[in-house]
């Protein structure tokens, strides 16, 4: 059986489960099992804490894990990344109290409070820093205010958590994170590819919608050239003398352009359906 480990709290727990559900695994319903057994898929589940799940794999005690990419190169644990899930998508990033820092020269001798020590220990010695790295479990942000650190290194999303405690970024992102799928560096565990190209048909699947049109058949190559697909799309005859049907799979996110480009050229009749899985 594959060991998956999943985050059983925080934001990534939730997701996580549902990509794994829409990916065909059973999941917990309620936040109280440890250990989950999926015999129809061959698969074991265990709901461990984000932060702890990079060290679960790189010792081989799980065989693969969800985690967060900040959380992994935080853990300095001997796992690797296998593959990237779309989502919990974030900057990992330094904040300072507003107007008081804009370079990383600011950093230098400075205090920072994260919670993220090996992450920011990492990256300031690999840019020859020196400054001292306080560790604080949560909340970060308001260590400033409070007088502990100058400065914060931590999670950024929308912002909001920095802007209530009259922080701003500077200088570039120290990382852009998302969830990850990690395994152990080196091995490729009985299972993984299957259980990995489950959650890219997850993926895809989000991504893409499925478009249907009738179009006439002069404007076709046109047509292809906005709706190409993956491969091509497919094309059959109408009834009609002169008129096409077409399919073809096409980015959820440019939905609506595509259809006014298509409604322009001609095309009528456009359907659009989401995709609930697919293998590509
Ligand atoms: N607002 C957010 N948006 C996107 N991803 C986030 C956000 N907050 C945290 N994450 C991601 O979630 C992971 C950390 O999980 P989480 O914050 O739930 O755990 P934690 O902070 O270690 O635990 P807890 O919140 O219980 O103390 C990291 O990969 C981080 O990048
Ligand atoms: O940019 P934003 O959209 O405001 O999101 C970022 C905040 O979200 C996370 O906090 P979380 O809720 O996990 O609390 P924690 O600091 O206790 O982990 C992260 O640590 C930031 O504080
Ligand atoms: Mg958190």
């Amino acid at each position: 059986m594959l060991r998956i480990a999943v985050p059983n709290k925080g934001s990534l727990s939730e997701p996580a489960s549902q990509m794994l559900r829409e990916a065909g695994y059973r999941q917990r319903r309620g936040g109280r099992e440890l250990v989950l057994r999926d015999e129809a898929n061959n698969v074991e589940f265990f709901f461990l804490r984000p932060r702890d799940i990079a060290v679960y794999v790189g010792s081989g005690t799980v065989d693969v894990g969800i985690t967060g990419r900040d959380l992994l190169l935080d853990s300095g644990a001997v796992a690797v990344e296998h593959r990237a899930l779309g989502f919990a998508g974030s900057t990992f990033r330094f904040a300072a109290p507003i107007g008081t820092c804009e370079t990383l020269d600011d950093v230098s001798g400075k205090r920072i409070a994260t919670a993220y020590d090996g992450l920011v220990r990492h990256y300031l010695e690999r840019k020859g820093i020196v400054a001292t790295v306080v560790h604080l479990d949560g909340a970060v942000e308001s260590s400033v205010q409070l007088g502990v650190a100058d400065m914060i290194a931590d999670v950024v999303e929308t912002g909001t958590t920095l802007r209530a405690a009259g922080l701003e970024v500077f200088e570039e992102p120290i990382l852009r994170s998302e969830a990850v799928l990690i395994r152990q560096d080196g091995q490729e565990p009985e299972g993984l590819a299957t259980l990995s190209r489950r959650l890219e048909g997850v993926l895809v699947a989000r991504q893409y919608v499925m478009m249907d049109y009738d179009c006439r058949s002069e404007v076709l190559d046109e047509a292809a050239k906005i709706t190409p697909g993956l491969q091509s799309p497919t094309v059959s005859s109408l009834h009609e003398d002169g008129w096409l049907a077409v399919r073809a799979m096409v980015r959820q996110n440019e939905t609506n352009q595509v259809m006014d480009s298509l409604y322009d050229l001609g095309a009528r009749g456009i359907l659009v359906t989401p995709i609930l899985a697919c293998r590509i």
